[in-house]
């Protein structure tokens, strides 16, 4: 797996990454989505520097201009809920692009994970952009993996999140193919006893869309 990490430099990405962990502007939910679709579009427009692009005429009002357009094989797929707002900033950039859904969600006391709905249009030979922005143990991605690419062959496959741990990332590594990329936002130090990202951020599906049953 070849692992991209988009924040070794500072940039406003920083500045949104703060926001999104600070206990005292975090709790303004609309601000907190808004953040993570900010980061969306950030992680969109490095990603799109390794997609393929063909030559246009593009017709202008005073002449034709050759110039390079992506081309048009992009799926975004978010895991529910809190790959939602992610969703929304990468479509904002790839606005051509077709759109999967799929749920995951942790059963309580083990490792396991329930992945029920999946709405997802056919994978085979396209860009396959998997996003959730928490990486914690790692499990919720590979279940979905697991679920989504059984008989089709994607392009590629990028897989881009926010906020991971080193043990996500060996974990995707051990049970991922060796092709796939990995796009993280910032690394943090690891994962408490509940297996939540620390220092991370908390629940990212509750403090997008509030706490569930
Ligand atoms: O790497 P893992 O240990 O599997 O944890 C990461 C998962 O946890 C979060 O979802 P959560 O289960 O909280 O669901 P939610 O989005 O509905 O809140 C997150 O969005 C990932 O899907
Ligand atoms: O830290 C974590 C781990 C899993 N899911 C989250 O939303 N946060
Ligand atoms: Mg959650």
């Amino acid at each position: 797996m070849t692992v991209h990490y988009i924040s070794e430099q500072n940039s406003i990405l920083n500045h949104f990454l703060a926001q999104l962990r600070d206990v005292n502007v975090q709790k303004d939910s609309m601000r907190f989505r808004k953040n993570i679709e900010r980061i969306g579009e950030i992680m969109a427009y490095e990603l799109s520097k390794t997609l393929p692009y063909s030559e246009v005429n593009v017709q202008t009002p005073l002449g034709i201009k050759n110039t390079a357009v992506i081309e048009d094989n992009v799926v975004l797929c978010s895991i529910l809920r809190a790959g939602l707002a992610l969703h929304t900033g990468f479509m904002n950039f790839f606005d051509d692009a077709e759109n999967g859904f799929v749920s995951a969600s942790r059963i309580h006391g083990s490792m396991d994970i329930k992945v029920e709905y999946q709405a997802a249009p056919s994978f085979e030979g396209k860009h396959l952009l998997l996003l959730d922005p928490m990486l914690a143990t790692g499990h919720s991605l590979v279940a979905v993996f697991n679920k989504l690419i059984t008989e089709e062959t994607p392009k590629e496959i990028h897989i881009c999140v926010v906020i991971a741990t080193p043990q996500g990332i060996s974990f995707l590594e051990k049970n991922l193919p060796d092709h796939c990329h990995l796009w993280v936002a910032t690394l943090d130090e690891g994962l408490n006893g509940d297996n939540y990202i620390v220092p991370g951020l908390g629940d990212a599906g509750d403090l997008a869309y509030g706490e569930k049953l």
